[in-house]
């Protein structure tokens, strides 16, 4: 309590210009980042038999990595209010006041039109646009639209985080492939039990700042449901890439395990729940999403049949 009393009057006091590079470094999201570039790194791998060329391989993930952090700068600027009313965020550049709405969009704009342009000029223009479409999905009609909109925000945002490792198989091929539609499908399979484990642990905040997420609109115990039944479809999506043939036998032993993880903190989570267990599942859901893009590339250059 005390500590959200203290976000609004914090926000007013602070003057703009004591900013660091810290504080734009933080709103780049940079964690964020790093795991979407790691799922873009692995569509590159995948789309070739042979080694991506080292151009293609720093200058898309520098590409993709500029417009993502863009992205994740416009939902600072725009979601600053909200922001400034969860302990979570509060005190968020931004929100807090230490950077301007100005600066923090003109930062996004300059890292917006850098990425385009590399990767338009050195990788190829269907990246370029589908980068910027992801873009634009996330931080406009996720961030403005749908998240104010409908509890199936995240659902149908998801596709925006979801399509990096789309964005890094057209960067080496320049064709949209099946395969990378399916890596693009495990994430947005994964997106709302990841999302929602956090959620149900910050209900009340959302409840406070008027958020229409899922467990203020439905309830605590309908979004356990959801998470549990979303994780059960994840783990069958993410049997598809065995069957199809793109992976073998390391993958499928490895995702079958990691998944098998995720089922026990689901299946915890709804039916013996203690007061972390909410945490717990959202915290292994990004170690879940990072092995399962690492052993995807495992699988990719040690392909062992069974
Ligand atoms: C619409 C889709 C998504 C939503 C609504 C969402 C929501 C969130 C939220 C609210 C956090 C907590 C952030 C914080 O405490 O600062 C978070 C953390 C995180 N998310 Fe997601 N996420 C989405 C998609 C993704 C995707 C696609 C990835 C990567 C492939 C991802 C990776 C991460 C990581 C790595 C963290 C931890 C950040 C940190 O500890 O600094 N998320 N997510
Ligand atoms: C070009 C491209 C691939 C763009 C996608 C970029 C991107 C940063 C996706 C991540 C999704 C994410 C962290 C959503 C959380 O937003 P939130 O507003 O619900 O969470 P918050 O309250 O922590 O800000």
């Amino acid at each position: 309590m005390a500590k959200s009393a203290s976000v609004s009057s914090s926000a007013q006091t602070h003057r703009h210009g004591s900013a660091s590079w810290r504080d734009y470094y933080e709103m780049t999201k940079p964690n964020v980042v790093m795991l979407l570039l790691l799922t873009a790194l692995v569509g590159m791998c995948l789309a070739t038999p042979a080694w991506v060329a080292w151009q293609t391989l720093v200058l898309g993930l520098a590409g993709i990595g500029l417009l993502s952090s863009a992205a994740a700068v416009v939902n600072h600027v725009v979601d600053h209010k909200i922001d400034s009313q969860m302990a979570r965020t509060y005190n968020r550049p931004v929100a807090r006041g230490k950077v301007s709405a100005q600066r923090a969009l003109l930062f996004a704009f300059a890292m917006g039109v850098t990425g385009t342009v590399v990767l338009a000029l050195f990788v190829n223009m269907l990246t370029a646009v589908l980068t910027l479409a992801s873009l634009v999905g996330y931080a406009f009609i996720y961030t403005m639209f749908l998240k104010r909109a409908t509890p199936q925000n995240i659902v149908i945002g998801g596709l925006a985080g979801a399509a990096p490792p789309l964005l890094g198989w057209t960067a080496v091929t320049g064709e949209i492939h099946a395969h990378a539609l399916l890596l693009v499908l495990i994430i947005f399979t994964w997106t709302p039990p990841h999302f929602w484990a956090l959620a149900i642990h910050r209900e009340k905040e959302y409840a406070k700042a008027k958020v229409p997420m899922l467990p203020v609109t439905h309830g605590v115990a309908f979004t356990k449901t959801s998470v549990l039944l979303y994780t059960v479809l994840l783990f069958l999506v993410c049997l598809l890439p065995y069957l199809t043939g793109m992976s073998h036998a390391i993958y499928l032993f490895g995702s079958v395990a990691l998944n098998a993880g995720f089922l026990y903190y689901a299946w915890k989570l709804k039916y013996a729940a203690q007061s972390n267990t909410a945490m717990q599942t959202f915290k292994y859901s990004i170690v879940h999403l990072m092995l399962l893009f690492v052993v995807l590339l495992v699988d990719h250059y040690l392909p062992y049949s069974l």
